[in-house]
């Protein structure tokens, strides 16, 4: 039995334990704890696990897994979170550039605590029949766009878990976000996510959110664009380039430290 120390943070109501591993003591390949401290009924409770390590190259490392325990992709709440942590521990001022599953990535803290991550370029999105348009933004997601009105009666889980194990995505599965567009210029678009690895509706999806940004853009929505989630806003600016790739992409929102402790494992 040891003490694991621990730091629980919330970004937009996604929420994460977070881990200073920078001595590399955590052992990510044992799945059975990632899951256990993500319990809500046994463990800590989370979406999510990330370790904050050190890099020779970075100020930080960022490792990312997801609350079934095995290791996920790129976090875009996670992301912030990682950032504002580094911020609490003295390894980063109020800017930074770091390693994730996907790549460096820079960002920077407001004052108010607003945190700005600079996510990876993304190429292209693909519309999948039916479906809905695909765009990888270092985790990936489909992009369902509703009629109006529609998105609050929405079952996520039933629908989302639908085409998550649709033949397409089976093996690997990808996250669904379900989007309504404004209904008066100015306003966000709202959006709710399905999340593989959670296997569940999350309040709010990083990644998500800027798929959503860039498929709006071309029904219309221009950079900043403002999302709605059930966890609360986030913002997504880009630059959109002639061939219809993008790039200087950042998502801004709130990253929250909740609480600490330790439990014992
Ligand atoms: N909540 C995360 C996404 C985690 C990605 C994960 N669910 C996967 O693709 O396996 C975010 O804020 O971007």
């Amino acid at each position: 039995m040891t003490k694991l120390p621990f730091h629980k943070y919330q970004g937009t109501g996604n929420d994460f334990v977070l881990l200073d591993d920078r001595q590399q003591q955590f052992n990510g390949a044992d799945y059975r704890l990632v899951r256990h401290l993500c319990d809500r009924r046994r463990g800590i409770g989370a979406d999510g696990l990330i370790l904050l390590r050190n890099h020779p190259d970075f100020d930080f490392e960022m490792v990312y897994f997801n609350a079934d325990g095995h290791v996920g992709s790129m976090c875009g709440n996670g992301g912030r979170c990682t950032v504002a942590f580094a911020r609490y521990l003295g390894v980063i001022e109020e800017k930074t550039r770091f390693l994730a599953a996907d790549g460096n990535h820079e960002a920077h803290l407001d004052a108010d605590g607003t945190v700005h991550l600079r996510m990876q370029d993304v190429l292209g999105q693909q519309q999948i029949d039916e479906m809905g348009i695909f765009v990888d933004t270092g985790s990936p997601h489909i992009v369902r766009f509703l009629p109006a009105s529609t998105l609050a009666e929405l079952n996520v889980v039933a629908e989302g878990r639908a085409i998550r194990n649709s033949g397409l995505f089976r093996e690997k599965g990808t996250n669904v976000n379900f989007v309504e567009a404004p209904a008066t210029a100015g306003q966000p678009w709202q959006v709710r996510t399905y999340e593989r690895g959670v296997e569940d509706e999350t309040l709010s999806c990083g990644t998500g959110v800027t798929a959503v940004a860039l498929a709006a853009s071309r029904r219309g929505a221009t950079s900043p664009v403002r999302l709605r989630t059930p966890g609360g806003d986030l913002q997504v600016a880009f630059a959109r380039r002639a061939d219809g790739s993008f790039t200087q992409i950042y998502l801004s929102g709130p990253a929250v430290r909740v609480f600490g402790g330790e439990i014992t494992v």
